[in-house]
């Protein structure tokens, strides 16, 4: 830190260190000159992260740390120091420096924290910028509250509930900063984890009575009721909490913060969190992986890339305006000139969204007003186009887009062209517009002609025909009139000089135009602050219709992009009904028949569900057989349809879809023990406590984090569950390696068996991928082992050896399949029965086999007492049986 307890602290010293003072947090930028400095340990921190020189400055006796850059790259070291993780207070003069005053008075202007980003390098073009606030309610059962507020477009919402649906929130806008009560930190990081960038407030702004009067003086009203927000008491706060925080980062011109919207929870399909992350709708956790919005995003505009963010996870439930969404995208699909007429023209509209939040941050420059006006200027040819499709929806939206002819005239006639981007360059207001300017510039232009034009005037007014205009340091321009004329001289002018032959004279009107002429450039500058400051302030009143253009054009660029992904992907309209079913014909995966090799097809399958008939679909099939793949394809399928895209498949008809589960089983319990087993098993019991009729459950390989027989029974105990609950049937695709999950179609009507074939040529598998009637009966691991070229030997003991591992376990236990028919399982089963035993005695075997396969038999027997196969996958075994092979290859006999 600056120090402040030394004896004599320069003058800019003590007045940093008192304004360093109120923003202890933030690292400060402290305008000096031309320069921002900072000192101390933000000049530490900043020369680290910016790679800039530290060095060090005397202050009264003591050094201070001190590293700074020039004013005019602000804009690339702030963004990396933002993107660094830091508060930054940006201090600047506040007055010209000069002569009397020792020092200049500064002042924090802005404080940039990632919530708060409004310039466009730290923002994405196609995602919003989300500060979102978290207020806790005042019991464990009180809703939670969540308000999301994108500075950088004026985008407001709320919402209100269950933690897991707050969780759910976050999850899907990803805020880029979170506010919460300084108290509730550690709350905070247990349910929803750390991965969040936090900034605490004070716990007394989270009170209802100070949050809603910031909500209405915002949004100039005596009561919230028409904004849906009333009955969200703790939405409410943690909306009025973003409002304070603005406040106190000196962001206090919100003018484009014209709305609040609820996000209303029945409104759309609730996806728990596995679900957005295990489809992979935003992102994929893999290195170049790709997620379903890679796939659908051909918007345009960056309006219409945020908003598909928001449809993709927020689909619709809602019939009619899921088919409204259809009949647009039909109508594009049906019409190539309509689709690339608009896809033209919206190219010519850019970001008006966060153009015009700019008016009121007063950060927009003079070349995106121009943009503005080109972009309303656009809208004219999109509305009429679209005022003439077949498509009722495209029509609504276009009857309500308004490309406002005033402002757009306003802003032709006030700016060049092409003006400049910086307004102290000048170059901005166009001539024509404002007479006083217009003489300025003229003036500047044109000041020689002037002066010969009143040289000229006064040669022929008073006859003196050798009169000149000269300019000198002392009094400025003259007129000089030689000794022979001075008789002539009218009475106006005023002598200054006089010399041996002539004498110099000045006039009013002369006096007037060197005023002008030397102070013009500075005029000319002034005055274009001026108007452009009045046309900045005119522009205010336009915010909220600009807002509602770009709200418009968004829909109409999702759409439209829906139709080009359509075409290019050839997918076709969904049937949308209130029935219950899911008719799937011909399903493919959006992303991975994109991502296949050349010469690769993908596969594609028929899935129906429905509960009073096929209510569950048992899959088996060895690894890499497709399971997964199809689970997936057909949830993206049925979100896709209700999102408003058409699909991936030849046909399909969609009973509504309220909810999707997703459960994908852990993959290895060998590293972190049981603590994963049961973190997937509160996981499915969360979902089994909230299915509905509308379900659809996606259930990959549930169980597999725990020894083979622990794993079917539950997975057998889930898929009763879901077949016998009274309450509801959920619509069920269930993916599993236990073949022994078969049995449960016997006596459980609405389970369905299937398997994706396989077929053996020579040693290799061949994957089918085709979804194919009935289960299958292999212990794949084996089977695939002995594909693989394994010695039969080796393979037909590993046969033995299963089948004695099973009977003997059957004579220890019980049969799994049998035990958890037997015993009715409840629900609570997973996380309270008694976990089996999980370690087999294999002694008698293994002494057998050691019998049989000398003489490698020592290192043979090393390596399988490492072996737990009762955690392993058919995979896995297979690997681990030709590490053996290799064993016995390597040995020589
Ligand atoms: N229908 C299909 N057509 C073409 N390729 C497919 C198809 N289904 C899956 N694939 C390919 O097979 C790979 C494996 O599929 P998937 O992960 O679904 O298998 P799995 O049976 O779930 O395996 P595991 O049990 O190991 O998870 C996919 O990454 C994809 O490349």
């Amino acid at each position: 830190m600056a120090n402040s307890k030394s004896k004599k602290v320069t003058p800019l010293m003590a007045q940093y260190n008192k304004i360093k003072a109120k923003y202890p947090e933030a690292l400060l930028l402290y305008r000096v000159g031309d320069f921002y400095e900072t000192f101390g340990e933000d000049a530490v921190k900043a020369a680290q992260v910016l790679g800039i020189t530290l060095t060090s400055r005397n202050n009264g006796g003591s050094d201070v740390e001190l590293a700074g850059f020039p004013y005019h790259s602000v804009d690339t070291y702030l963004p990396r120091l933002v993107r660094a993780g830091y508060r930054v207070a940006i201090c600047e003069q506040l007055e010209k420096p000069s002569k009397e005053k020792k020092i200049v008075r500064r002042g924090v202007t802005e404080i940039v924290t990632p919530g708060l980003a409004v310039d466009d390098q730290l923002l994405e073009y196609k995602s919003n910028n989300f500060l979102a606030c978290v207020a806790f309610g005042r019991g464990k059962k009180d809703a939670c509250g969540l308000s999301l507020l994108d500075l950088s477009t004026g985008e407001f919402l709320v919402a209100e509930g269950a933690v897991d649906y707050i969780d759910k929130l976050l999850q899907s806008f990803q805020p880029k900063e979170v506010l919460l009560s300084k108290d509730k930190r550690q709350e905070f990081e247990r349910v929803f984890g750390d991965r969040f960038y936090l900034t605490t407030q004070d716990e007394w702004v989270f009170t209802t009575d100070y949050t809603d009067e910031k909500l209405l003086k915002q949004f100039k009203a005596a009561s919230l009721k028409g904004f849906g927000v009333e009955e969200l008491r703790v939405a409410r706060i943690a909306a009025g909490v973003a409002l304070h925080y603005l406040e106190t980062t000196e962001n206090r011109n919100l003018k484009h913060i014209t709305r609040i919207s609820r996000l209303a929870n029945d409104r759309y399909v609730w996806l728990d969190r596995f679900t957005i992350r295990n489809l992979e709708l935003l992102y994929s956790p893999h290195d170049h992986g790709v997620s379903l919005i890679d796939i659908l995003d051909r918007t345009v505009t960056p309006m219409g890339g945020r908003l598909l963010r928001k449809w993709v996870v927020l689909p619709l439930k809602d019939k009619a305006q899921i088919e409204a969404r259809h009949e647009a995208v039909r109508t594009f699909v049906d019409s190539a000139p309509l689709l690339q007429d608009l896809h033209a023209s919206l190219q010519q509209i850019g970001d008006v969204e966060r153009l015009i939040s700019k008016v009121p941050l007063g950060k927009v420059n003079p070349r995106e007003i121009r943009a503005l006006s080109d972009a309303l200027c656009a809208m004219g040819p999109i509305r009429a186009r679209l005022m003439d499709s077949p498509s009722n929806t495209l029509r609504q939206l276009a009857e309500q887009l308004d490309p406002l002819p005033d402002v757009c005239s306003e802003i032709g006639r006030r700016i060049r062209d092409e003006p400049a981007v910086n307004l102290a360059k000048g170059g901005v207001i166009a001539d024509g517009f404002d007479a006083e300017l217009d003489e300025l510039r003229d003036i500047t232009k044109n000041s020689k002609n002037r002066l010969a034009a009143i040289q000229q005037r006064e040669v022929e007014r008073t006859g003196i025909s050798s009169l000149k205009i000269g300019f000198n340091n002392v009094f400025g321009y003259y007129l000089e009139v030689t000794n022979k004329y001075k008789q002539q001289v009218p009475p106006g002018w005023t002598r200054k000089q006089t010399l041996t032959s002539a004498e110099r004279y000045i006039t009013e009107e002369l006096k007037l135009l060197e005023d002008k002429i030397l102070n013009a450039e500075d005029k000319i500058l002034q005055r274009e602050e001026q108007l452009y400051e009045d046309l900045v302030l005119w522009l205010q009143d336009y915010i909220a219709p600009v807002q509602r253009n770009a709200g418009l054009l968004a829909r109409i660029d999702c759409l439209l992009g829906f139709a080009k992904v359509a075409n290019r992907q050839r997918y076709t309209e969904p049937e949308m009904d209130e029935s219950q079913d899911i008719d799937i014909v011909q399903g493919r995966h959006p992303v991975i028949e994109q991502q296949l090799e050349v010469g690769e097809q993908y596969v594609p399958n028929d899935v129906q569900l429905d509960p009073d008939g096929q209510q569950i679909i048992m899959i088996t099939g060895p690894n890499m057989a497709g399971k997964s793949a199809l689970l997936r394809q057909t949830a993206l399928i049925c979100l896709l349809a209700q999102m408003g895209s058409f699909v991936p498949a030849e046909r399909a008809r969609i009973g509504i879809v309220d909810r999707v589960f997703t459960r994908v089983g852990a993959s290895d319990n060998i590293s972190s023990g049981e603590s994963t087993f049961m973190v997937e098993m509160n996981e499915t019991a969360s979902i089994m406590n909230n299915i509905t009729d509308r379900s659809l459950i996606l259930l990959d390989e549930i169980g597999r984090g725990t020894s083979t027989f622990d794993g079917i029974s539950i997975a057998w105990a889930i898929a009763e569950y879901l077949h016998n609950n009274g309450r509801a049937r959920p619509k069920t695709l269930f993916a599993t390696h236990y073949h022994e999950l078969n049995e449960l179609a016997e006596s459980l009507p609405r389970i369905h068996n299937y398997s994706i074939a396989i077929k053996e040529h020579g040693n290799r598998i061949i994957f089918l991928r085709k979804l194919i009637a009935g289960g299958s009966q292999h212990s794949f691991g084996i089977h695939v082992a002995r594909m693989a070229g394994m010695p039969t030997s080796i393979v037909a003991r590993a046969g033995d050896i299963l089948t004695q591992l099973e009977a003997q376990h059957i004579t220890e236990q019980g049969d799994p399949a049998e035990l958890a028919a037997a015993n009715d399982l409840p629900l609570t089963a997973p996380a309270t029965r008694p976990a089996a035993t999980a370690s087999l005695s294999t002694d008698a075997l293994q002494l057998s086999i050691f019998e049989t396969v000398d003489p490698t038999a020592g290192r043979l027997r090393e390596l399988l007492d490492m072996v737990n196969i009762n955690s392993m996958t058919p995979i896995e075994c297979m690997m681990k049986l030709q590490e053996l092979k290799l064993v016995i290859e390597e040995t020589p006999s």
